[in-house]
């Protein structure tokens, strides 16, 4: 058998080249466990407001500084501050207004070159305790294509760079700097080399355990898998010179979509701190998304020592931020994740909400966490359409009414459910489904109702006289049997000739929040054809009372 091997023609393999693995023997971090949140710095305000079409305004970054404050950021890089007058000022208005809280650390990203390292630390005179954060690229392409410079060149920019940091900081001895360090284009770096040059900035800058320096390893474009980077991040750790005085910070982007697992790999393989920003905003596919990572963290019982419990109030500001929307399925957050629409997944929800208890540990089949963790009621959880069985239309009909449905009610609700979610071709909204309810089971103006009633005696010896109102007219009857309902339903057929053979009874209280007392439910045969009936009253008797009636009502329409 003959087959063409690439589907298109044009597919030369040659043109991207697979990604050099390295070829490790003592491999550990498979064998790791994340049991701690990492140090999270937030780069919203620099990579991610660089990516914009359209860069954050004052009141925009405020808004951001604002929102990563609340949420419990104690690093944030705040811009580059010698790039721009605007990110210059931020800076100042962070420092002259005293913006920044105590325990919080505003971090600067510049480039290794002196003009801006000066113009920087002009930036940040005043800042109680600050980052500075240098850079210089060191990959392959980027030695050859864009510095034209060998390996010993990209080593004397990093060593001059940092250099220039250091002296610069000693002029502005009333701030507790930290100093950091990026190889950009780390991942595309050959590993014996970030080391070298890493190790060149370390032996300017000196750190000690107790005065530790960041040295940040990003993966500027993800071109390979995450295990790859992780063992890229295991194989620096071990071979970086004083690892003891330096934190390993990892900063991901998402260009093949595993931002976050390379992420997190990378904290198995040693790494200490994590830069990204919220829902992933910035350059091409963004970077690592910290809310993901959080609630990855979270959803396994760890505190991310991060607060995304204001789930609405970090997309309302990343988006008015950013101008972008999020996406409704973005992880944990998107407006559509913890919604179901199908059948099946309703069913599950429901019994399992039903069945779990608030003492026991979460267990709910397709709801990974207690969505109402970050702010989102139940009502968002299921959506009914034409997808939908009979345990969404139910769910949300409970909700709304505060009562439970019998089985045999939901089974005879989802039929004019579906035929309405079909006709509309869209969603139902809960409105929809009880007025439905309503429309079907219950009683409408202008039918009989129960104006009034006695009952006398009990049991085999129950007695009721009764009067009924449909709209215009009284009718008095009156019947007798075994209980209140059977008296009931023999004074319908003395009166009106009508014969209510029950084949199905509940009756229950009302929940909270609803003026009715009780709800009862009436499934009965009347000449042959089955009828479903409901009614709410304030009063037990009177709630199956008009129940019957309900049926009574749709038998009589029916002749
Ligand atoms: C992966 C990242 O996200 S890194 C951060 C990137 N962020 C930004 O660039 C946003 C802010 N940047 C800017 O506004 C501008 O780049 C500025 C104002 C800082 C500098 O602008 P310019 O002076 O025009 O320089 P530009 O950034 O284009 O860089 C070009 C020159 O700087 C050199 N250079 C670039 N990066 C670095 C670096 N990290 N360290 C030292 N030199 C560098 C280049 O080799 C090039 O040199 P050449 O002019 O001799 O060829
Ligand atoms: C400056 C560095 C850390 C960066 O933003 C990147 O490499 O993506």
């Amino acid at each position: 058998m003959s087959h063409h091997q690439y589907s298109n023609p044009d597919f030369n393999p040659e043109k991207y080249p697979r990604f050099p693995v390295i070829r490790k023997t003592d491999r550990r971090w498979p064998n790791a466990e994340i049991r701690t949140a990492p140090l999270w710095c937030s780069v919203d305000l620099r990579d991610g407001n660089q990516a914009l079409i359209e860069p954050m305004n004052v009141s925009q970054k405020q808004a951001m500084w604002h929102l990563l404050v609340n949420m419990g950021f104690k690093e944030i890089e705040v811009g580059f501050p010698a790039a721009s007058q605007p990110d210059f000022d931020f800076v100042r208005w962070l420092i002259e207004e005293n913006r920044i809280p105590d325990d919080v650390t505003i971090q600067v990203l510049v480039q290794a070159r002196n003009d801006l390292i000066e113009r920087t630390y002009e930036a940040l005179d005043g800042a109680r305790r600050a980052v500075v954060h240098v850079y210089n690229s060191t990959s392959p392409v980027q030695r050859k294509k864009v510095f034209n410079l060998d390996k010993a060149g990209i080593v004397d920019i990093a060593r001059q760079g940092a250099a220039k940091v250091q002296q610069v900081a000693r002029d502005y001895p009333a701030t507790d700097w930290t100093f950091q360090y990026s190889p950009e284009s780390f991942s595309s770096t050959e590993v014996e080399f970030a080391v070298e040059v890493c190790n060149a900035v370390i032996e300017v800058w000196q750190p000690t355990p107790e005065k530790k320096i960041i040295l940040n390893l990003p993966a500027t474009v993800e071109s390979a898998m995450p295990n790859v980077f992780a063992d890229q991040i295991e194989w620096f750790c071990d071979h970086v010179n004083q690892r003891d005085s330096v934190l390993v910070s990892i900063h991901t982007h998402n260009d093949r979509g595993c931002a976050v697992a390379a992420a997190e790999m990378a904290i198995l393989a040693g790494a200490d701190r994590i830069e990204g920003t919220l829902l992933g905003n910035g350059e091409r596919t963004g970077n690592m998304d910290i809310v993901t990572m959080a609630m990855n963290l979270y959803s396994q019982g760890i505190d991310p020592q991060l607060d995304i419990s204001m789930a609405d109030d970090i997309i309302s500001t990343v988006e008015a931020c950013t101008n972008i929307k999020t996406h409704p399925r973005h992880p944990w957050l998107g407006e559509l994740v913890y919604t179901a629409f199908s059948g099946s997944h309703q069913d599950a929800i429901r019994k399992c909400l039903a069945a779990q208890t608030e003492n026991e540990p979460w267990d709910i089949a397709y709801l990974p966490i207690n969505p109402e963790d970050i702010g989102r009621s139940y009502q968002s959880v299921i959506r009914v359409n034409s997808q939908s069985g009979k345990g969404g239309a139910s769910y949300l009909l409970e909700q709304a009414m505060g009562i439970t449905l019998p089985r045999w009610v939901q089974i005879e609700l989802a039929q004019p459910v579906q035929a309405l979610a079909e006709r509309s071709a869209s969603e139902l909204q809960t409105d929809d489904i009880v007025r439905l309810f309503r429309h079907t089971f219950m009683t409408s103006h202008g039918q009989l109702q129960l104006d009034s009633y006695t009952l006398e005696g009990s049991g085999h010896q129950s007695a009721v006289q009764a009067c009924l109102n449909d709209g215009s007219n009284l009718v008095s009857l009156h019947g007798h049997g075994n209980g209140a309902i059977s008296a009931f339903t023999d004074a319908i057929h003395r009166a009106l000739g009508v014969a209510v053979q029950i084949v199905q009874f509940d009756e229950q209280s009302a929940g909270e929040g609803s003026d009715a007392g009780a709800v009862a439910f009436i499934q009965a045969n009347i000449n042959g054809q089955r009828y479903t009936g409901a009614a709410a009253d304030e009063d037990t008797l009177s709630a199956s009372m008009n129940a019957i009636l309900a049926v009574v009502n749709q038998s009589l329409k029916q002749q």
